[in-house]
């Protein structure tokens, strides 16, 4: 028996830290948005007590590394199962990224792995489960828009932004999410209007939304590696409505809403950066049936 699961990438329009907490990790307020840009993840049922990976990416580790094979194991402990899976990792997903890909593919083997080993779970039970993985995983669980407080795993529900164009530029270079986290001076950063962002979305109001894009994490990245400053400026000068870092980098988003200026922004950047898409924003949040 085999189950087909697709796993895509988020971007973060605004995201806010807070403080750091005792525990290391810094409290943050983010509004994450999916994006038709995906893994493809096949779950293949086993009937020895194994789990095997199988990616032809080679940054994408094998073993118990892995975010989905992690997903996987905790299935297994917590609910006692005997049987097994080979995950299949077909990645799009540019890794290292600031686009959450290796937390989309243990939230899609979480979601395959839910009705493939019959468990029975709703979406909520899965979502704690996948904070216990890493701090975007259950948002990635879910999909869809949402406001996530705590270190991330604190979801709450948005309607569909306005719909446009999301162009997505990656230099080469990968990002250290801790180091960005470590480096970061809150006291001395702008911080995003999240209140003015949820607004925007639930308006419907797409020039609000441009106005108050906005990541404290984006100077971090910036001071470590130009390039990224240097794509932002090359999204600005095509003409990209908004332009931001998502996540800890070092992917750069711009949105637009006219075709015309997205194939520009789209043929000025290829060439420029290692990878380049133009996807929509998916709006809607998984299910599982
Ligand atoms: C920055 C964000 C924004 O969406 O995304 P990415 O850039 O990774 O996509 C997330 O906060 C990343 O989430 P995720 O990549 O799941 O982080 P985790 O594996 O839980 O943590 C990696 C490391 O980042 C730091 N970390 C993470 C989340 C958080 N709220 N505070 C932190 O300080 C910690 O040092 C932790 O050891
Ligand atoms: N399924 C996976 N896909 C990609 N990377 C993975 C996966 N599982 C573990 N990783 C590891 O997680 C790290 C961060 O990957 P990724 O989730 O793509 O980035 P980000 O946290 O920036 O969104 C990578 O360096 C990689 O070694």
């Amino acid at each position: 028996m085999k189950l087909l699961v697709k796993a895509p990438a988020k971007i973060n329009l605004a995201l806010d830290v807070l403080h750091k907490r005792p525990d290391g990790y810094h409290e943050v307020e983010m509004i994450m948005t999916t994006i038709d840009l995906a893994d493809r993840v096949e779950l293949s049922l086993l009937n020895q007590d194994k789990i095997h990976i199988l990616s032809h990416n080679r940054y994408v580790p094998d073993d118990q590394r892995n975010l989905a094979f992690q997903a996987a194991q905790l299935l297994k402990d917590r609910f006692q199962v005997k049987k097994g899976v080979v995950i299949t990792i077909e990645k799009t997903i540019p890794v290292a990224a600031g686009l959450a890909g290796g937390s989309s593919d243990a939230a899609a083997t979480l979601r395959g792995l839910n009705k493939l080993w019959d468990l029975g779970l709703t979406l909520e039970e899965l979502a704690e489960l996948g904070s216990e993985i890493g701090s975007d995983v259950s948002f990635c669980v879910y999909g869809g828009t949402a406001l996530a407080k705590g270190r991330g795993e604190i979801i709450t529900e948005l309607p569909a932004p306005p719909t446009c164009w999301v162009i997505l530029a990656k230099p080469f270079i990968g990002v250290s999410t801790a180091e960005v986290y470590r480096k970061l001076n809150i006291s001395g950063t702008e911080h995003p209007d999240i209140g003015a962002m949820i607004e925007a979305i639930q308006h419907h109001d797409y020039q609000k939304v441009c106005n108050n894009v906005g990541n404290v994490l984006e100077d971090v990245t910036l001071n470590l590696h130009p390039e990224v400053a240097q794509i932002k400026e090359q999204m600005k000068r095509f003409g990209a409505d908004a332009v931001l870092m998502s996540g800890s980098g070092p992917t750069v988003f711009g949105l637009v809403q006219h075709d015309s200026r997205m194939h520009r922004i789209y043929n000025g950047l290829r060439g420029f950066c290692d990878q380049v898409f133009a996807v929509r924003m998916l709006g809607e949040r998984h299910t599982l049936d």
